[in-house]
C-alpha cells in the first residue's frame, strides 16, 4: 500500500461531533486516509459507503470529511474510535499496521469477491476539489475499491444516495429531486381547498452562499458569481445564533416568510424581519420546527388512531441546546421527550427507539424517522382504503434542509397558518451562547446529556451558584466538537439576565480552564 499525504508536523485531529473538520490546508492527509477507512467499511459492510467532504456551517477557510454508513446515516460510532487512531497515525509503517490489525479484529478480507465502493460528494468550498482527489487516493490504495464522484452535492443528497443505492433503487441526483416534487406536489394536492398564486404568499430562502443556494432557482444568497461568501453574515447557523437578518434581507421583507439553510444544506430555521432599522428578526428555530412537526404527526395519529386502534409510539428527541420552552411545549402535548448529548448521530439513533421519532437540534438539524413496522402497518391499511402513491417527502437518512422547508410548507398549508401563528406556538425563553477559548478543551468532561460539568472538580458547582441567581435560570458549559471551544448556553427569565447568566459562567470557564488558569 502506498501512503501519500503525510500528517503535518504536530496536527492531531479527531472524529468530532461530525467527523473530521479544520482548516482546509491541514486536512488532506486525514481525507486520505478516511478514503482507505470508508474502503475497509465498504467491505466490512458489503455495502456502498459515502465520503462528504463539507465543514457545513464554518468559514470558508476550514474543510472536513465525514463518512456515510449503508443506511445512509453517519458511521457506526463503534469505528470512531478505530477513524480517530487511523488518522493520526504519525508514519506509513504506522498506518499500515494499523489497518491490518484493524482488519484482522473485524474480519475485513482483501482481494475477495466483493469490491469496495465509495460514493464521493463535496460542498462548493475551493478547497474540495483537491480534498476529493485525496479521498480517491486513498480508496484507491485498497486493492479493488472503486470511487466514485458524485458531484457537488448537500450534505442529504450524498446520505440519501448512499441509502437508495444500498436498496437497489435509482440514486442519482434526478431521482433525489424528483422524489422531492412529486412528494410535495402529492401532499399539497391533498390539502383541500384551492388557491390562486397571488394568495399563495411567497417563501423567501437564503442559501448560505454554500451547495443549498447552487440547488434552488430562487434563492438569495445563492453563492453565484458576486454574491458573498459562504456563510459569512449568512445562513442557518448565522440566524440562529445572531438572531438578526442574514446579509441581502432588510425592511423590504418585514413580516414576510423566509427560510435560511446553512453552507452544506442539512439544517436549517426560518424566521420573519421585524420593523425597525436594527436589523432584529423573530426567529423560528428547529425547536419550533419540531414542534409544528410533533403537532402535526400528534393530530394525524389521533384521526388514525380512532379508526384503527392501533397505538403508536411517538418520540421526541432534543439535547440540551432545546430552548426549555420548547420542552415545556412538547411535554404539555403529552408527548413523551428525551435528551441526548450534541451531535446529530446521538439524535438519529435515539430516534430509532420509537415508531415515529423525531429529533431536532435548537440550530436546525433534525428529521422524522419511521419504523419499518410502522411503514408496513401504514402500508396495509392505505391498500385497504384506497391506492394512495408513494409518498417520501422526508429524508430518512439525515436532516435534510431541502425537504424539510417542503414539508413545513406543507403543513404550515395545511393549518392554514402563517409564520407568525406559527411562531406563536410558545414563546422562547431568552438565551445567550458564547464560546470561550482554553488551552485544553478536553479537560471539561460532561455527564447527564451534557448538562452537567463532571470535570473539572468544582465547576459545576461554580455554574449551580450562578444559576440560583436567576428565575428560570439554566445554565451548561461542554466542549464543542468541531472548533476549538468551551461552549456557554444561557437561558433565563429576560435577555439581560440571560445575556449576565452566560457570562457570568464564561468567567468561570476561563478562571478554572483559561490561559490565565495555570
Ligand atoms: C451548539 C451547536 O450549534 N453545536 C453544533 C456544532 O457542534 P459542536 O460540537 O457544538 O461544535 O456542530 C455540529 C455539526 O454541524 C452540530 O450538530 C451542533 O449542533
Ligand atoms: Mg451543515
Amino acid at each position: 500500500m502506498c501512503i501519500k499525504y503525510p500528517i503535518p508536523e504536530g496536527v492531531k485531529i479527531s472524529y468530532g461531533t461530525a467527523g473530521f473538520r479544520a482548516d482546509a490546508s491541514i486536512i488532506s492527509s486525514t481525507v486520505f486516509r478516511v478514503g482507505i477507512l470508508a474502503a475497509l467499511r465498504s467491505l466490512k459492510t458489503i455495502s456502498v459507503i459515502g465520503i462528504m467532504i463539507t465543514a457545513s456551517h464554518n468559514q470558508i477557510s476550514d474543510n472536513g470529511v465525514k463518512i456515510a454508513d449503508p443506511s445512509g446515516g453517519m458511521l457506526t460510532q463503534e469505528w470512531e474510535p478505530f477513524a480517530d487512531l487511523h488518522g493520526n497515525a504519525p508514519d506509513p509503517q504506522n498506518l499500515v499496521n494499523l489497518i491490518s490489525e484493524f482488519a484482522k479484529k473485524e474480519n475485513i478480507s482483501f482481494g475477495g469477491d466483493y469490491s469496495a465502493e465509495v460514493l464521493l460528494g463535496r460542498d462548493t468550498r475551493p478547497s474540495g476539489e483537491s480534498l476529493l482527489e485525496a479521498a480517491r487516493q486513498g480508496i484507491s490504495s485498497v486493492v479493488g475499491a472503486v470511487a466514485t464522484d458524485m458531484g457537488i452535492l448537500t450534505t442529504p443528497q450524498l446520505h440519501w444516495m448512499v441509502r437508495y443505492r444500498n436498496m437497489g433503487k435509482s440514486s442519482l441526483e434526478t431521482d433525489y429531486f424528483k422524489q422531492l416534487s412529486n412528494s410535495f406536489r402529492c401532499l399539497m394536492d391533498y390539502i383541500p381547498g384551492e388557491m390562486t398564486a397571488s394568495e399563495m404568499d411567497e417563501l423567501i430562502v437564503d442559501g448560505a452562499n454554500g451547495v443549498g443556494g447552487a440547488k434552488l432557482e430562487v434563492v438569495r444568497n445563492s453563492g453565484r458569481e458576486g454574491e458573498g461568501v459562504l456563510n459569512h453574515g449568512v445562513g442557518a447557523d448565522f440566524v440562529q445564533k445572531e438572531k438578526i437578518v442574514p446579509s441581502g434581507f432588510g425592511q423590504a421583507d418585514v413580516g414576510k416568510r423566509c427560510a435560511s439553510l446553512d453552507g452544506d444544506a442539512d439544517q436549517f430555521v426560518y424566521f420573519h424581519v421585524l420593523p425597525g432599522s436594527n436589523n432584529k428578526i423573530e426567529l423560528v428555530d428547529g425547536d419550533k420546527i419540531l414542534s409544528l412537526f410533533a403537532l402535526f404527526i400528534k393530530q394525524q395519529l389521533a384521526v388514525l388512531s380512532k379508526e384503527d386502534g392501533r397505538q403508536v409510539h411517538l418520540g421526541i428527541v432534543q439535547t440540551a441546546y432545546a430552548n426549555g420552552a420548547s420542552t415545556d411545549y412538547l411535554k404539555k402535548l403529552g408527548l413523551e421527550v428525551a435528551l441526548t448529548p450534541t451531535g446529530v448521530k446521538y439524535l438519529h439513533e435515539k430516534a430509532y427507539d420509537y415508531d415515529i421519532g423525531i429529533y431536532f437540534e435548537a440550530n436546525g438539524h433534525g428529521t422524522i424517522l419511521f419504523s419499518a413496522s410502522f411503514l408496513s402497518w401504514l402500508e396495509t391499511r392505505n391498500k385497504e382504503l384506497a391506492s394512495t402513491p408513494e409518498v417520501e417527502l422526508i429524508n430518512q437518512a439525515v436532516g435534510d434542509a431541502l425537504s424539510g422547508v417542503l414539508l413545513v410548507e406543507v403543513i404550515l398549508r395545511h393549518m392554514g397558518w402563517s409564520i407568525q401563528k406559527w411562531s406563536e406556538l410558545y414563546q422562547d425563553l431568552p438565551s445567550r451562547q458564547l464560546k470561550v477559548k482554553v488551552m485544553d478543551r478536553t479537560a471539561v468532561t460532561t455527564a447527564n446529556a451534557e448538562a452537567e460539568v463532571v470535570k473539572p472538580t468544582g465547576l459545576q458547582e461554580a455554574i449551580n451558584c450562578e444559576v440560583a441567581k436567576y428565575t428560570m435560570g439554566r445554565s451548561f458549559v461542554r466542549p464543542s466538537g468541531t472548533e476549538d471551544v468551551i461552549r456557554v448556553y444561557a437561558e433565563a427569565s429576560t435577555q439581560e439576565e440571560a445575556d449576565n447568566l452566560a457570562k457570568s459562567v464564561a468567567q468561570h470557564v476561563d478562571r478554572f480552564l483559561g490561559f490565565g488558569s495555570s
